[in-house]
This record gives C-alpha cells, structure tokens and sequence, in this order.
C-alpha cells in the first residue's frame, strides 16, 4: 500500500504516517497538504495522512477545503503530541534571529513567541521545507519552526526549545482514502452539511437534529461556499457511530430538510 504524506523528510506528517502505518507500507512524499490530497483523489497513492485541527490554532483550512473539494473519505483519525521548537545552524544564538520561517499553522501556534521576539515571518508548505531552506541556505540570521525529529535530521540546533502558546499541544491528523472503508463500530462521524437554502435559523436547525437524538457533537467548523458572501458549508462531527440508528435517523432528517448531506466517514481515534 502507498501512503501519501507531507514532506520533506523530518515533517510532523511523516512521524504520525511511519507510527501509524506499518514500516512495509511504501511512501509517497508530497510538497504540500494539497498535493497529498489530489495524490489520493488520482490514485497515485492508496491513503494519506493530513493534519486537520492543532489544540492552539484550530482548523487547518487547507485540508477542511480540500475535502470539500476532493472526493475522499475520512478513516480515521490520529492525535499526535506536538512540541514546536526554534531551529537554526549550530552555533547561531537567539539575539542574531531576524526572521522566522514555517508553515502558517506552526507559527500560529508560536503568536506569543513572535510577538515577543518581535521577528519577521516567512511561510513555507512544512515545518520541514523551512528546517531545510535554513540548512541549505546557510543563514545564521534565520531560524525555522519544527519538530525535535526535523532537527535530527537537517543536523539543526534547538535554540529555543517548546515555543508554542500552550506546551499542551496536539495535532489531529486524518487518514484520508478514495474508498468509504465502511467499517462497522465506528466511534466517529464526519458529516458535511450543505444547505441548498439560506434561511434565517438555518445551523439551528441543523444542529437541533443532533440535540433531539442526543447525537453529542466533537466538531462543527464552517467554511465559506466561496461562491457568495455570507454562504457555507458545515463540517460536523458526530460522538457516534454510521452503524448506530440514530445517525442514520439524523441523516435522514436532514435530507427531508433539503440540505446535502455528504458522509465523509465514520472512524476510530488512535493517540499517539
Ligand atoms: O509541517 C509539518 O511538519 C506538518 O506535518 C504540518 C503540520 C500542520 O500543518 O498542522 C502538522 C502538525 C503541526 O501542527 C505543524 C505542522
């Protein structure tokens, strides 16, 4: 099987995608979260494994975008630790630091550092392209946000070290199929809502379906149509399984309603 990842390597995706999937699986490193979603939707990888929702930032609007846009299911979903530290070349100290490069939802999660230290910033497509721009390019001025592992493997040094707002700080990944597994005694949902109708009380309504079943919610997010101002679609999901009548029943319902109702998948939480 070929699990289509974000690289390069020493990426946070690669740890949770070489602890989840077995060693004898083969790899497909993509430059962004884009390309390992449309690597899947082509069938040019089996799975892959993109990070959704970090405890400090939120959703990462790429991946919810892309699997309104892609044709992909969701089966399952991992929590991974996340420690984000500040690398640099050996012997570059914290004071010579002038700018500051990531991918956006790492130096998101490092705002009251940046605003401390009071640096540029510079966006990358991964914590370990930017590790590796800061190697290759040889600049003791410049430092990267990544993981303890990118570190290691660019031979960086860890100059400030766990530079996230909260230490307690967790990435949800989503391991991403072309296939509806279809696996019974899920524990999870993800439905995406669309409402062909824009009516006042519309997500009330929604979300009155799942309080009538008493179907408890684990995540709501909304993303624009990108069509017209003021219009979404609606990531909800649901503390129950697609094997459970009840979640059947709240599907049902809210096609009656008129709204498109797409099961992106129904999965277990692995932690890492
Ligand atoms: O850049 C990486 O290393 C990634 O795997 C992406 C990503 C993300 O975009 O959320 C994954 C985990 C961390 O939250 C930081 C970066």
């Amino acid at each position: 099987m070929k699990v289509a990842y974000l690289g390069p390597q020493g990426s946070f995706s690669e740890e949770a995608a070489f602890r989840y999937f077995s060693k004898h699986d083969k790899w497909h490193m993509c430059d962004s979260i884009v390309d390992v979603l449309e690597a899947v939707e082509e069938g040019k990888a089996d799975k892959g494994i993109v990070p959704i929702e970090n405890s400090i930032e939120g959703t990462i609007n790429i991946t919810a975008d892309g699997l309104l846009r892609y044709d992909l299911f969701v089966e399952a979903e991992i929590i991974f630790p996340v420690s984000l530290h500040l690398l640099t070349l050996k012997g570059a100290s914290l004071q010579e630091i002038t700018e500051v490069w990531s991918i956006v939802p790492a130096l998101a999660q490092c705002r009251d550092f940046m605003r401390e230290a009071k640096v540029k910033s510079r966006q990358f497509d991964s914590t370990s392209a930017a590790a590796q721009a800061v190697k290759n390019q040889e600049r003791k001025d410049v430092a990267a946000i990544a993981s303890k592992y990118a570190a290691e493997v660019f031979d960086l040094q860890i100059t400030k070290s766990d530079i996230q707002d909260n230490s307690n700080n967790h990435t949800r990944f989503v391991v991403i199929s072309k296939k509806n597994s279809g696996q019974n005694h899920n524990t999870k949902t993800m439905l995406l809502i669309s409402p062909t109708e824009d009516y006042s009380g519309v997500l009330s309504s929604i979300l009155n379906v799942f309080t009538a079943l008493s179907i408890n919610l684990t995540w709501i997010e909304s993303r624009p149509t990108k069509k017209q101002l003021g219009t979404y679609h609606f990531f909800v999901e649901a503390q129950n399984g697609l094997h459970e009548e009840k979640m059947n029943k709240a599907i049902t319902i809210l096609k009656a309603f008129g709204h498109d109702v797409r099961v992106l998948g129904s999965y277990n939480t692995i932690k890492l």
